[in-house]
């Protein structure tokens, strides 16, 4: 999944949360930053964290695309992934250090113990939306509201979209952003990243006690 660039938002710029309500602040590369477990620690010792992860080889190839749409002319994939397009896998670029979610995980849980997280499979929440919110819900301790009945799976789009945008009549799919074509990668390349992943991700497994099926 990609990441935006990090906003460490004092206290101060959050909504006041009043009694009964939940402030979520999303931000995807806090996952990545090594001062935001400590600064976030230091804001809320009790604060709730949801980590939303992929198969890192999808995710490098859909943050690829992300940045081609915006930079044409752009080196190949398998040239940023690997150093000097053929060499070690190159983990200086973030498409690739983004993935090693063992090692990113091993800093937050110098603050926050384990059962402070809750970790979606980035797949599911495709495959079974209503699932993977339904352990949203039970994680923050609010009644499953949202289930199997919000959704739909929308054949255009080849993914999920809510029957009824909240407050509206009309259905409503993510952006144009989200769940766009990747570019073909070889699939020797994926292969070799697939590897390259494989120890971190068992590593990722055993730490949060979830296996995600990514190998
Ligand atoms: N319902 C639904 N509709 C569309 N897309 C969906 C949905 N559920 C999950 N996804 C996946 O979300 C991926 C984009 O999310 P990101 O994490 O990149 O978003 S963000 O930029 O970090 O906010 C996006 O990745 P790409 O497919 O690579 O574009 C999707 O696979």
């Amino acid at each position: 999944m990609t990441l935006e660039p990090c906003r460490l938002e004092p206290r101060s710029l959050m909504p006041r949360t009043l009694d009964g309500q939940i402030t979520i602040e999303k931000t995807p590369s806090y996952f990545v930053t090594r001062e935001a477990p400590g600064r976030i620690h230091g804001m809320s010792p009790d604060t709730k964290l949801i980590v939303v992860v992929r198969n890192p080889v999808t995710r490098a190839i859909s943050d690829y695309a992300q940045t081609l749409s915006k930079t044409p002319g752009l080196p190949s994939f398998r040239a940023l992934a690997f150093r000097h397009g053929r060499g070690p896998v190159d983990t200086a670029w973030s498409a690739v250090r983004i993935g090693l979610y063992a090692q990113h995980l091993d800093n937050w849980l110098r603050f926050f113990p384990l059962p402070r997280f809750l970790f979606v499979s980035g797949e599911r929440l495709v495959s079974d939306p209503a699932g993977e919110l339904g352990r949203v819900q039970d994680f923050l301790g609010l009644r499953r509201v949202v289930t199997d009945k919000h959704f739909y799976f929308n054949a255009t789009k080849g993914f999920p979209c809510l029957k009824k945008a909240q407050g509206g009549s009309r259905p409503r799919c993510l952006g144009k952003s989200k769940g766009r074509p990747h570019p073909r990668v070889p699939e020797a390349v994926v292969r070799r990243l697939r590897d390259f992943y494989r120890p971190f991700n068992r590593r990722f497994y055993q730490m949060t006690g979830q296996d995600f099926g990514w190998d």
